[in-house]
């Protein structure tokens, strides 16, 4: 039995902006990240999903009961699910723990893991003004958790952040996932963010879900370019070029759909597709070569720095047979 069913549900919230025909289901303890590009509906369908909109078609059920929107409840939001937005808000002059306070149904002791879980502990004697962005979202996270919900929805919660707090926030949320076992919803623009951590994801493209998959299968195999896009650089090789690098290959009219990763340097013995490096960028963690091949521009990347512009190379594809085309 699913804990939330999402069904059929459309918003009409402009001309030029709708909700279609959205479905999909999530298993307890499961974690669904949602990617789109701005403006694909993110935020409208985790809105619906939460109760705090109501949808014009379609229903959500939460622990197989219908949830209601604002229409229809007194205090908008449905029971048992906890949605913190990208606009959360904290009262000022307040302290954390009297905040917090307010919002909290556990036992001391459980609050106090909680705080500890979400790295606030050292935050509780201090006032909205004594707070950095990443930790008022902390201590908003917690107020939510503090209230014991079933299914916790975050919408966007890494675009404010640098690296090292959202890497903070990263674990919290993976610590939840292990320890409280929560069902969760996390809405990004930037699926990077979510490809570690989902168990499932949905991508939205212009109101419409257009794939649901585990996060490999949509990296390796986008429906289509907009979510291969959404998910990191790829290469994309008519065929005569596919060929160069598998003759047996045939792909009617289609591409052969690449990431960089899957190019690898040819090594010696090996009979690699001949190139030119046009240029390298530096990426931290990697390089990434351009490598001219006739007309088309290759990105490939590696961890080697041995390599400059203007340099010969060749190279193969990693993982011959596994194709996927556009
Ligand atoms: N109240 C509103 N009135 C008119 N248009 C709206 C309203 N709310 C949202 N929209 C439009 O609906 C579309 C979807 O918005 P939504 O906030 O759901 O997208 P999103 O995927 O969450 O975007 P982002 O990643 O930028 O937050 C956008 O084109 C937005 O401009």
């Amino acid at each position: 039995m699913p804990i939330l069913e999402v069904s059929e549900v459309g918003r009409n919230i402009a001309e030029s902006f709708s909700l279609k025909h959205i479905s999909f289901k999530l298993h307890s303890g499961q974690k669904l990240g949602i990617a789109g590009a701005t403006g694909s509906g993110k935020s409208t369908l985790l809105k619906i999903i939460a109760g705090l909109d109501d949808a014009d078609a379609g229903v959500v059920y939460f622990d197989s009961k219908k949830v209601k929107g604002p229409k229809y409840r007194l205090i908008p939001g449905q029971p048992g699910i906890a949605y913190l937005s990208q606009h959360y808000e904290l009262r000022n002059h307040q302290r954390m723990e009297e905040i917090l306070s307010y919002a909290n149904t556990m036992t001391e002791e459980k609050a106090m893991q909680l705080f500890d879980l979400c790295k606030i502990s050292h935050l509780l004697k201090r006032t909205t003004f004594q707070l950095s962005g990443g930790e008022k979202q902390r201590i908003a996270l917690a107020r939510l958790l503090l209230t014991a919900p079933r299914l916790l929805i975050l919408d966007e919660p890494f675009s404010n952040l640098d690296l090292i707090h959202k890497s903070i926030l990263k674990n919290i949320l993976e610590d939840i996932g292990t320890e409280l076992g929560l069902t969760c919803i996390i809405a990004s623009h930037d699926p990077l963010d979510l490809l570690s951590w989902a168990d499932k994801m949905i991508i939205l493209k212009e109101g419409s879900l257009l794939q649901e998959d585990s996060p490999m299968e949509i990296y390796f195999k986008p429906v289509d370019v907009y979510a291969g896009a959404l998910l990191g650089k790829y290469n994309l090789l008519n065929e005569a070029t596919a060929r160069l690098f598998d003759a047996s290959l045939t792909l009617n009219g289609k591409n052969l759909f690449v990431r960089p990763e899957q190019f690898a340097v040819a090594t010696k013995g090996n009979n690699g597709v001949a190139g030119i490096i046009e240029k390298i960028v530096f990426w931290g963690n990697y390089h990434e070569l351009k490598i001219r091949i006739h007309e088309n521009i290759i990105s490939l990347i590696t961890t080697s720095g041995d390599f400059e512009a203007g340099q010969k190379i060749a190279i193969q594809l990693k993982e011959e047979k596994n194709y996927w085309t556009l």
